[in-house]
């Protein structure tokens, strides 16, 4: 069967990691029957240089038109110019906002795991990681502070910047839906993370939260403030399950779970809507300071290729297998820069990709 991946390397590491996910398909593909097609998508900033816009119309319809989309990264510097200069919708991060609302990708899925391989890259203690931890944190994606009305005027000489957060119920409750129904299938649990005690937004979604969860009577629901959340993230992560929660709450916890599995290079990440298309990409961004040096750790990318086949294309086995390779390279010992500990093998983003391909029986 071919499959029609939109592929987005986007800006910075973009290009670097995608071309170590896309060598990880080829072989998949190569050994099970497979073929992956490749479009090439301008998103972000090197779509910004070429056409004035982070993502085009046409760039939109090709991934609509495609079976999946794979995306590197996008921001950091563009072009010559600075980037925060540029009007909110101009700006390479638009590019991103614009194509999960194109897709209506609402529901992302950031699965944070300790492979046991990394527990010297984990900054916690020993006792508290003892066993690993194996959540997901299911974040809206669509709606919230990033989509709500925004605007910068002067009042009497004085700046003024607004931002608004807004939900309704059908945008809470389709994404409650996606958490409780993961849960189902993991450990039974959801903890619905919010600003209850200040935000009329967290209130309803408490609220709403709780509605859905009378359809879902096995699993097992907890409310948490994001501040408590936080805290608890870094002091017991393994108490989680299934974390969900709103737009920008599950963006900075994602970034925060990333760092107990080892690092922000280990974090994989699914766009999920109500048809099978779906975007995957790792957590992180473009990461302009390690840009072009052969730094980039291309696991978390690697891992949302993993995801592609699971959720997209129903290639169980396939998914499985590249996990398992991954855990190979690590088992003997090969590390990128990010995961490196004492007495292990530093290796640059292409060696990584090529040891998890060779891993490929
Ligand atoms: N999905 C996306 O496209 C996405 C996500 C986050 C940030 N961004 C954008 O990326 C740009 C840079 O943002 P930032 O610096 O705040 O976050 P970042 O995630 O790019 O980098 C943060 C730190 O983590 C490191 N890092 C990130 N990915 C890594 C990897 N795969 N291997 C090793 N180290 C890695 C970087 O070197 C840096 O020190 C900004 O323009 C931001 O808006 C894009
Ligand atoms: C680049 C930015 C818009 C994006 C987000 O906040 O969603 C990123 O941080 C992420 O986590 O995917
Ligand atoms: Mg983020």
């Amino acid at each position: 069967m071919n499959y029609k991946i939109a592929l987005i390397p986007g800006d910075g590491i973009g290009p670097e990691i995608v071309r170590e996910a896309t060598k990880v398909l080829d072989k998949i593909g190569e050994l099970h029957g497979h073929s992956f097609s490749y479009t090439e998508v301008l998103m972000g900033g090197i779509s910004i240089d070429k056409t004035g816009v982070p993502l085009t119309e046409e760039a939109l319809n090709t991934a609509k038109a495609s079976d999946s989309v794979l995306l590197g990264a996008v921001g950091g510097n563009v072009g010559q110019s600075n980037w925060y200069t540029l009007p909110p919708n101009l700006r390479p991060e638009a590019g991103l906002l614009a194509i999960r609302k194109g897709l209506n990708l609402y529901a992302n899925i950031r699965p944070a795991v300790l492979f046991d391989e990394l527990k010297g890259a984990c900054p916690l203690k020993d006792e508290l990681i003892e066993g690993g931890f194996d959540f997901v944190v299911m974040r809206e994606l669509t709606g919230g502070l990033y989509f709500g009305e925004r605007h910068t005027t002067t009042e009497n000489g004085i700046r003024k910047a607004t931002d608004t957060l807004t939900y309704d119920e059908v945008e809470i409750r389709r994404i409650a839906k996606w958490a409780f129904e993961i849960a189902r299938k993991r450990n039974k649990k959801v903890c619905s993370v919010d600003k209850a005690n200040v935000l009329d937004s967290s209130r309803l979604w408490r609220n709403v939260v709780k509605e859905v969860a009378k359809e879902y009577e096995d699993v097992e629901l907890s409310d948490m403030l994001v501040d408590n959340c936080a805290m608890q993230l870094v002091k017991d992560p393994k108490q989680f399950d299934v974390i969900l929660t709103e737009n920008m709450f599950g963006d900075i916890l994602s970034d925060e779970a990333s760092m107990v599995t080892g690092s922000i290079g280990m974090l994989a990440s699914a766009s999920l809507g109500d048809t099978k298309l779906g975007l995957y990409e790792p957590s992180h961004g473009s990461a302009p300071d390690i840009a072009g040096q052969n730094k980039a750790n291309p696991i978390a990318t690697i891992l949302s290729v993993a995801m592609m086949l699971r959720y997209s294309f129903d290639l169980e086995v396939e998914a499985d297998k590249i996990e398992a390779a991954i855990k190979s390279v690590l088992q003997k010992g090969y590390r990128t820069i990010d995961i490196m500990s004492e007495g292990k093998t530093l290796v640059g983003t292409i060696e990584m990709g090529d040891l998890i391909v060779n891993e490929l029986v």
